[in-house]
């Protein structure tokens, strides 16, 4: 019998590798566009390998697929597929934890920079006035007095140290579960979350979503910052309560924010941070350009044939 290889949803401009590879397995290979779980459990019903971009995977869509089936997430975070419950049923998950470190360190840097120099509030005056002055905006600290201060330690924000360094800030960060040669070898100081909330002249988001790093910046992490702060958000929405930075953001402890994820996704017409000329925001489009998405899905293509031919996956998570 063919193989099957199954698309749930993508935003790519075409799926050429998957299809070269679906082909080299003469296997059907089927592109949705699934919306709903009912969608998605339809489209991948007895698929041997399905890759999901952001379709919510439960264990209610997980359950059409037979023991051996293989997931792949066309990204880094796995949030969206419940891992426990395709542990149970015998089904494989894999991400592609470095198709695009550089290209979401290249946004979370292009976010933060023109933050810090109030480039979006300036502007946001010319709308309003034909004599903006320089510092209408308020003080701007200059970048070798400012602190960086970075939530979680992994990849893309070593990344990001190496691309900001060269402006003469200092670093300091915090990660429980990261080791301390990483810090060490970045000379960057270790800190606890409460500290970087105190001492950080900006923030930038790192971590991943799980239940424990829900509203990890909520409205006890945010009393505790300067004003004047600014905080960029290129990982995942459920870090950030909302309404407690909307507030922030009104009494100016955070003077500029850059929210490339929200929660929910897209942010609701009525939230007030879409109205805020000091909120800059982006459609989770950090990790979106020609060079990562031509490695996402060449690396997703091949873990896929791996998982055709029986062989151990690069990447698996569970
Ligand atoms: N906006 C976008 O387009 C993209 C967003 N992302 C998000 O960026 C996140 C980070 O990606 P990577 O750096 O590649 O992941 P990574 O797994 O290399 O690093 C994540 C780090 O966060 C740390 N961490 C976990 N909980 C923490 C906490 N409570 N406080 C501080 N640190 C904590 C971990 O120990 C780990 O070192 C991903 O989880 C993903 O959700 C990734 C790619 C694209
Ligand atoms: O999932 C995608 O394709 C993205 O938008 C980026 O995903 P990630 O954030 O890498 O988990």
């Amino acid at each position: 019998m063919k193989k099957k290889i199954i698309v749930t949803d993508h935003a790519f401009k075409n799926v050429a590798y998957e299809q070269q590879m679906a082909n080299d397995f003469d296997a059907v290979f089927e592109c949705h566009s699934c919306e709903t779980e009912d969608d998605t459990r339809a489209a991948i019903a007895d698929a041997d390998v399905v890759f999901v971009n952001f379709a919510p995977v439960t264990k209610n869509v997980l359950s059409v697929l037979k023991p051996g089936a293989t997931v792949i997430r066309y990204g880094i975070g796995y949030d969206n597929v419940d891992i426990k419950a395709a542990t149970e049923l015998g089904i494989s998950v894999a991400n592609v934890p470095d198709y695009g470190v550089a290209t979401v360190a290249d946004h979370a840097t292009a976010s933060l920079l023109p933050l810090l120099r109030r480039i979006p509030a300036y502007n946001a005056l010319f709308a309003q006035s034909d004599k903006v002055r320089p510092g209408d905006v308020g003080d701007i600290r200059g970048f070798r007095s400012t602190v960086i201060g970075l939530v979680g330690m992994g990849r893309i924000a070593r990344a990001v140290v190496e691309r900001l360094r060269p402006f003469g800030f200092s670093f300091i960060a915090t990660d429980p579960y990261c080791d301390q040669t990483v810090f060490d070898s970045l000379g960057v100081e270790r800190v606890t979350l409460d500290e970087l909330a105190k001492r950080a002249h900006a923030i930038s988001l790192h971590a991943p979503s799980t239940a424990d790093n829900i509203h990890l910046i909520g409205a006890d992490f945010l009393s505790k910052v300067q004003q004047g702060t600014v905080l960029v958000n290129t990982a995942r929405g459920s870090l950030v309560d909302l309404d407690a930075l909307a507030a922030a953001v009104t009494d100016g402890r955070i003077a500029g924010a850059a929210l490339d994820v929200t929660d929910p996704e897209p942010l609701p017409l009525d939230s007030p941070l879409r109205g805020m000329t000091q909120v800059v925001l982006t459609p989770h489009a950090a990790f979106y350009d020609d060079d990562s998405l031509q490695n996402l899905q060449r690396l997703a293509s091949e873990e896929a044939a791996r998982a055709l031919l029986g062989e151990e996956l690069r990447c698996k998570v569970n």
